[in-house]
């Protein structure tokens, strides 16, 4: 179509933001779905709320400076996954699910959150992280076959709701390149068979998507390509620049159809602008990417320059973003102030936290204080005088910081400064072996558990008491040695080796830490979606870290003083802690990762002073950080390594440091996990069979390995014969002596009934396996 932004009639934008928190400030998305999936509320009623969601966003962004009628409201919903609606949008539902889609192809609310969620035997999609960030979605299968039509409309009926209630947004959709690249290859596709290679039969629905959003009177559609910034994504894709510009010539061609801006956020796309070819928009992300060295591909074009993080939850240094914002403007036909990302990933509105301290509270910008600076800078391309008392007021919050007492610890920082390189290093591994086997008799194969057992509602019950003030402090720690005697009396009847405190103490496994180091702030409402109707509430890391007292070590000393075997203690590391908090931008990661480390290092001493002899520190999160170009990952994987060392390496050698990680990808980060030095590494495993054995052995891995026997994700039992199936592979592909025997992860989300019986059969397995082993066999330390 020959419309251009000029001759619109639609008024320019000036701002905008990629898209929206969907779970509402209180999260009533969560509790609408929720009720439906219980029966407490049916479909109508839970569409309605569902909408009210909507309507109040609208209303939201309007008030704070986005306009009604120019597109830069995105409307960008959605009740579960954004990734799921753009599945069930182009007709991609698996055949288990055939039965959840109406005569004229549409899915229900309750078909939607089936695909999500699974039925009985039928296995839900897989979910997975989405790029560098803790929201996870649900992987589309496509196969062959898979009969890609313009079949659901829901996102044409949202955004005719809005236009309907006085607004014309933006639809936002998942665009047909990432889509593909997002997606795996259906079961029973053919070996080789790559989703990507299904572009052109796909583009087909997404051409009459495009024209139903026409029909319903949108005037610019933003399609969202950022797989095209992650390496793992496009990795063994041929010729994807070319199939890009393909699949974009043939939408831009498209008749009648409305604008489109393509968003590239989370890093850099830029080699792959050019291929975007005609269309109107394009959204960089400028705060993760770079503005373009050839520039020519701006031009002509609308082009929102991503400068305000929409990633973290700090005021932006907005005479900087302008900066940025003006250096686009010679290039591109119109430049409008953005986000770098949607604003799913931060909470709502720092102006209810009322609890936080208010110093702090001047810093941060939650969702909607990011949509004010974009407004502002919008305000600023156009005639900067007007706003300088405003951008001034904003530069002064962000200075505020550096010097604001705790941000800055001259004790922490000499601290580091003073570190030398052994502080990062410990015995060889050997001489480690001999002292551990020495100290704690341990059988070939020991068990153990990852640390948690299940959190039952009698713990929870208890937690919401004592934080209410309903139960007093020293109330509240009764109940836990109660708890804590429970779990220790269970596993000593079960016969597991090494025996935990079960975690009873732990609302979230990072949160407890937050809450007991000082420079972090946990927030009351700083939601965010963590995956479909779950969230998350991350602590803020602000300022430098320190360990007021010891935290874990009451209760593990008194586990340790209600039984005779080794007791193992439990942390969490600093890369995880970093991983799942909002952490401060005013220095490097690693940096910050040190200090956390540190104050882990003085609990690991306080620990092995107490008499633990086993010291888990748990890093599920090492391998999400992983950046998502291949050019930054030695330079991560140095820091991140190098931390949890600094954590670590105190211990003496009688003293067995294990790590635990929560996937079982072994082969991807095979040098990282060896270079964290642990002397045992418990890994999820059971899912794929033990496939990551081979890896391990591949690698030539030698100090102890824990493959998970059992997949705690579900509550299935394993039965003793399949364990001992799993162990045997186990032994016949790494040396007994560095195996070890315990389940794919903790038990936190899981009953006791099933729990007690798994790991009764765990055990029952692990002696079976280890009779078996030829006598005289060095046993595992
Ligand atoms: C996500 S990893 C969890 C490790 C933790 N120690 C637990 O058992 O729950
Ligand atoms: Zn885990």
């Amino acid at each position: 179509m020959s419309q251009t932004t000029t001759s619109s009639s639609t008024p320019a934008w000036t701002a905008t933001i990629l898209g929206y928190p969907r779970i509402g400030p209180d999260r009533e998305t969560k509790k609408a779905l929720e009720a439906l999936w219980s029966g407490k509320a049916d479909l109508a009623s839970t569409e309605e709320q569902l909408a009210a969601v909507r309507a109040a966003t609208v209303r939201r962004l309007n008030a704070l400076g986005l306009p009604a009628h120019d597109a830069s409201i995105p409307s960008s919903y959605s009740a579960y996954d954004q990734v799921l609606d753009a599945a069930v949008a182009v007709g991609a539902v698996p055949e288990r699910f055939a039965d959840l889609v109406g005569q004229d192809g549409t899915v229900d609310l309750v078909g939607y959150s089936t695909i999500a969620r699974g039925r009985g035997a039928q296995a839900p999609l897989e979910m997975t992280k989405w790029f560098d960030t803790n929201y996870h979605y649900l992987v589309p299968e496509i196969g062959p076959d898979t009969d890609f039509r313009f079949a659901d409309d829901r996102g044409v009926r949202e955004f005719a709701e809005a236009l309907a209630d006085g607004f014309l947004t933006r639809p936002v959709v998942v665009g047909p390149v990432t889509f593909l690249l997002l997606a795996k290859a259906a079961d029973g596709s053919s070996e080789g068979f790559a989703p990507i290679s299904r572009l052109d039969d796909l583009l087909g629905a997404y051409e009459d998507l495009l024209a139903a959003y026409a029909a319903a009177g949108a005037e610019w559609v933003q399609l969202d390509e950022p797989g095209l910034v992650s390496d793992s994504a496009t990795a063994g894709v041929e010729g994807l620049a070319d199939l890009v510009r393909g699949a974009y010539d043939r939408l831009t061609a498209l008749a009648g159809r409305p604008r489109l801006l393509v968003a590239t956020p989370y890093g850099d796309a830029s080699g792959y602008l050019a291929s975007f070819g005609e269309v109107e928009g394009l959204a960089l992300d400028l705060v993760k990417g770079a503005l373009p060295a050839d520039r020519s591909v701006l031009a002509g074009k609308t082009v929102v320059g991503g400068v305000v993080d929409g990633h973290n939850i700090w005021r932006g240094d907005l005479v900087q973003a302008l900066a940025t914002l003006r250096q686009l403007e010679g290039s591109a036909a119109h430049v409008v102030a953005g986000t770098s990302t949607s604003l799913l990933h931060v909470p709502h509105d720092v102006s209810r936290e009322t609890q936080l301290d208010e110093r702090l509270r001047g810093w941060l910008a939650f969702a909607d204080q990011k949509v004010a600076e974009v407004v502002l800078l919008g305000k600023a391309l156009g005639d900067a005088a007007s706003v300088e008392a405003e951008l001034a007021a904003s530069a002064a919050g962000r200075a505020d910081r550096l010097t604001a007492p705790g941000v800055v610890r001259p004790e922490v920082r000499d601290r580091l400064a003073a570190l030398t390189p052994e502080a990062f290093g410990r015995s060889d591994y050997a001489v480690r072996r001999a002292a551990q086997d020495e100290a704690l008799h341990l059988p070939a194969l020991p068990t153990t558990t990852i640390g948690s057992f299940p959190q039952t509602t009698e713990i929870r019950r208890a937690r919401a008491a004592w934080t209410r003030g309903d139960l007093d402090q020293a109330g509240y720690e009764e109940f836990l040695r109660t708890e804590i005697d429970r779990v220790v009396q269970l596993q000593e009847e079960l016969g597991l080796d090494v025996v935990v405190h079960g975690e009873p103490e732990r609302n979230d496994m990072v949160q407890y830490f937050a809450e007991q180091l000082d420079g972090f702030a946990v927030t009351q409402h700083g939601w965010v979606q963590s995956y479909g109707s779950r969230g998350v509430r991350p602590p803020i890391l602000w300022g430098d870290v320190t360990r007021p007292a010891p935290i874990t070590v009451p209760w593990s000393t008194y586990t340790a003083s209600r039984t005779t075997k080794p007791v193992k203690g439990m942390l969490t590391g600093p890369v995880t802690i970093l991983a799942w908090s909002f952490v401060r931008d005013d220095q490097p990661l690693g940096d910050t990762a040190n200090q956390v480390a540190l104050a882990l290092r003085d609990e690991v001493a306080d620990l092995e002073a107490a008499g633990i002899g086993i010291v888990q520190v748990d890093e599920p999160a090492l391998r999400e950080l992983l950046p998502l170009k291949t050019a930054d990952q030695a330079a991560y994987l140095d820091w991140s390594v190098a931390s949890f060392r600094l954590a670590t390496a105190g211990a003496g050698d009688a003293t067995q440091i294990h790590t635990h990680l929560c996937y079982s990808e072994f082969g991807e980060v095979i040098d990282a996990i060896d270079g964290l030095d642990a002397d045992v590494t418990s890994i999820e495993a059971a899912r794929s069979r033990m496939e990551v054995l081979g890896d391990i052995a591949r690698a030539g891995f030698a100090r102890g390995i824990g493959p998970g026997v059992y997949d705690i994700h579900s509550p299935r039992v394993p039965s003793t014969e399949e364990v001992v199936s799993l162990l045997r592979s186990a032994v016949g592909s790494v040396p007994a002596r560095q195996l070890w025997v315990n389940p794919d992860c903790g038990l936190k989300t899981r009953g006791y009934a099933e729990t007690t019986e798994s790991l009764r059969h765990l055990v029952e397995a692990a002696r079976t396996v280890r009779a078996e082993l030829p006598t005289g066999a060095p046993v595992a330390n």
